[in-house]
């Protein structure tokens, strides 16, 4: 065997000159499988902590991570098998890596393994890239075999000699002339950069006041400091305007090579290739969506979380983290600056703010035009709608499309209709697997209607008929942003309409070409979901029309008044960047909601403080600390029975322990949403003023949860800090 394919695959195995193997030593190690606990291993060669390791689990091999190095194992050594395969392809990772991951595994009450191995991109904790028939010496030298190639091929065609620029070295970084800040941008640069070590930093910027211009100027002092940066944003689809930013001013610097991008939308190969150069330091500046926050990078000296109240930021399944609140804890556990930017921050991150523990800081007007837009309700009572458009909104798109300005029909509903229903005897089509309505969506290609199900994903066709009572007269019931278009094209026909939502933008890189035609003013009227509504920077929209903003108004979520009023703020701000007597109209049967009332006066600080007052009254979070324990099972009677006894277990376990703070357990209730798939679903709140409380009870209570899900045939689920309810 050569020296070369000796890396990313040392033996495990020595044996000293003399035949007579020496001492084993130890390895404890950390395995993506659902017990809690790490796992002993021995290795002929010691292996440093932070090395992957491939080691037999049962009958299979598994990659592992290596935790530690114990003197002697937790087993009798006599049961203890050997280490497979070192995988050495890349460095260790760093200790404070290991500390993040140790941390987040804790918190969030994970198995290390589930949460350390994930981070990782799959390539380099899949064995089949390791052992599989076309992997060489592994994926990590396939990747630098490849790109060796592709630079050959590259100097060759240029007649350039000479490696690419090592992004590690640090120089005085003096970019392109930049946008000259404005006074309180630049109060803010200035806040950020003094001081040494730890602080969080709330940027407060309304709505294009230039809160990436802070971010810009900051990170450029970070990156002239031989640092290196980490910037998140909520969405995928925000990646590219950033990208092109951060390419656009550091890459003189710190060459292509410089930024990396990480999101959940790259191939198994770029991922790597991203996670590579951010491992070894050639990556100065990484940009991600939440999973970056795992980013393992050494020279962190920045981390920047942008629009930090997006619930995007919360992982939604597996390790429910919270990348912003890990963000935060990295930051102090580097010693090094966070900057949490947002228009409306989350109450959370305001309330912080508002004691003093995370600085403060305001911009509190736009950059480019000094006045926000004009802000209406209309008042959709007494008037009669054409498609669910009041005669006011479409006079003034008719006024703006005159001027040839763009409006923006904000509608956070795709599909068709949102249900199907029968005239004559009221029947709606739900879904055979969910306790759902189907959504009808209109299937362009194939030039028909279907029947689909947001929440498990099934589709059929239209039914021709009522299954009920047999009759014909099937109404789509409600609208959709799909039909929303269908009836903005009939209106204005000498228009150009764009639809922007999750289905149209399914392939790979459509987002970036729709968007893009918005920049490039090819579109008169976009109408779009959520994805259009926050973080673009669009500069000819002069109107922003919100239909159906009601239905988020009473939920039984207590964060849902905080969430609609971040919504509509932020797509509010998406009007008047960079044009003068920008005008917003809000569509509302219910106008005198305090939501729109502050809505109306851009009023955030008051509003949020408010919303605090009763929080705080009702002893909510952040007045409070919850954690959410969820079961699934076939009947919904199961999953209610385990959370009744889980329940018991919990009350038993407070009661044992005299004089500590009080963990309020609540009944356990069955999912709004009740069956999704086939599978009924229940939650238990449990909630306390102490967050060490409720983490020391988490840490009793859990363990006897698994004996009790198993007798009960229930899946479940911890969750900490739920951000729904
Ligand atoms: N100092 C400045 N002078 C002139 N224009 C500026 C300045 N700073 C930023 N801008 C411009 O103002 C616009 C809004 O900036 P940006 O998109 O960063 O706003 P934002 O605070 O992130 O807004 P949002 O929260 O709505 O995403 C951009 O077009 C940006 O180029
Ligand atoms: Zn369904």
């Amino acid at each position: 065997m050569t020296e070369a394919k000796h890396v990313g695959a040392a033996p495990a195995t020595a044996t000293s000159e003399d035949g007579i193997s020496p001492e084993p030593c130890w390895v404890r190690v950390a395995l993506d499988v659902p017990l809690m606990g790490v796992f002993d291993y021995r290795s002929a060669v010691p292996v440093s902590v932070g090395v992957r390791v491939a080691v037999p689990f049962g009958r299979r091999t598994l990659i592992g991570l290596v935790v530690a190095q114990p003197e002697r194992p937790d087993l009798d050594p006599g049961q203890i098998r050997d280490v497979e395969t070192i995988l050495d392809d890349v460095p260790p990772m760093s200790a404070a890596w290991m500390r993040m991951v140790a941390f987040a595994a804790q918190y969030y009450q994970r198995p290390l393994g589930e949460v350390a191995l994930p981070a990782l991109p799959g390539s380099l904790r899949k064995l089949a890239s390791y052992r599989g028939k076309r992997s060489g010496a592994g994926p990590v030298a396939r990747l630098d075999a490849r790109q060796a190639r592709a630079g050959a091929k590259r100097s060759k065609a240029t007649g350039e000699t000479g490696g690419e620029r090592s992004g590690a070295v640090a120089g005085p970084v003096d970019v392109l002339p930049d946008t000259v800040l404005n006074e309180a941008q630049n109060t803010a640069v200035q806040a950020i950069l003094s001081g040494q070590g730890y602080r969080t930093a709330l940027l407060h910027g309304v709505t294009g006041s230039g809160k990436t211009e802070v971010y810009l100027h900051v990170a450029r002092q970070i990156l002239a400091a031989g640092r290196q940066v980490l910037m998140l944003v909520p969405e995928i689809n925000l990646t590219p305007q950033f990208e092109q930013a951060l390419r656009r001013r550091f890459e003189p610097v710190v060459g292509p090579a410089g930024i990396a991008v990480m999101h959940s939308g790259l191939s198994e190969g770029e991922r790597l290739q991203a996670w590579l150069a951010a491992q070894r330091g050639q990556a100065r500046l990484v940009l991600g969506t939440r999973l970056a926050i795992f980013a393992p990078l050494q020279e962190l000296g920045l981390i920047v979380v942008d629009e930090e109240h997006d619930a995007s930021y919360k992982q939604q399944d597996g390790l429910r983290y919270s990348a912003r609140d890990l963000a935060v804890w990295r930051g102090h556990d580097l010693g090094i600056p966070v900057v949490l930017g947002s228009a409306t921050p989350a109450l959370e991150t305001w309330d912080h703010a508002r004691r003093g523990r995370y600085l403060y800081l305001s911009l509190p007007e736009r950059a480019r035009i000094g006045e926000l837009p004009t802000i209406r309700l209309v008042d959709t009572r007494r008037l009669a709608l054409q498609h669910g458009l009041s005669p006011h909104l479409i006079n003034a798109m008719r006024e703006r499309l005159a001027r040839q300005e763009q409006v923006l029909v904000f509608l956070n509903r795709r599909g068709y209709a949102p249900a199907l229903h029968c005239h004559s005897c009221g029947w709606v089509g739900n879904c055979p697997r969910c306790t759902a309505y189907m959504v009808m969506h209109r299937d362009a290609r194939a030039g028909r209607y279907v029947m689909q199900c947001h929440h498990c994903g099934w589709r059929q066709p239209v039914p021709r008929a009522c299954p009920d009572c047999k009759d014909q007269d099937l109404q789509p019931m409600g609208r959709g942003t799909q039909r929303l278009e269908e009836h903005l094209a009939e209106l204005f026909p000498g228009a150009r309409v764009l639809r922007i939502d999750a289905d149209s933008t399914r392939r790979k890189g459509s987002a970036e070409a729709l968007f893009g035609q918005v920049h490039a003013g090819e579109v008169d009227i976009l109408i779009g979901t959520q994805m259009v509504a926050k973080g673009h920077d669009f500069a000819r929209l002069g109107l922003v029309g919100v239909l159906n903003a009601d239905s988020m108004l009473f939920s039984h979520d207590f964060r849902a008044p905080e969430r609609l009023f971040a919504q509509l703020m932020q797509v509010a701000g998406r009007a008047g960047r960079h044009l003068g007597g920008a005008e917003v109209l809000v569509q509302t049967g219910y106008p005198e909601q305090s939501v729109y009332q502050a809505l109306l006066r851009h009023d955030y600080d008051g509003f949020a403080d408010h919303a605090l007052a009763e929080r705080k009254t009702a002893g909510l979070p952040p007045y409070s600390y919850q954690a959410l324990l969820s079961a699934e099972a076939r009947e919904l009677a199961q999953a209610l029975a385990f959370l009744s006894q889980a329940r018991e277990l919990a009350q038993n376990q407070v009661q044992a322990r005299p004089g500590a703070t009080a963990v309020t357990l609540y009944d356990p209730v069955p999912l709004r949403i009740v069956r999704i798939a086939h599978v009924e679903r229940a939650q238990l709140l449990l909630e306390s003023a102490s967050r060490q409380a409720l983490q020391r009870l988490l840490q009793v209570w859990l363990p006897d949860l698994p004996m009790l899900a198993q007798t009960l045939r229930v899946r479940w689920q911890i969750e900490i800090d739920p951000l729904e309810i």
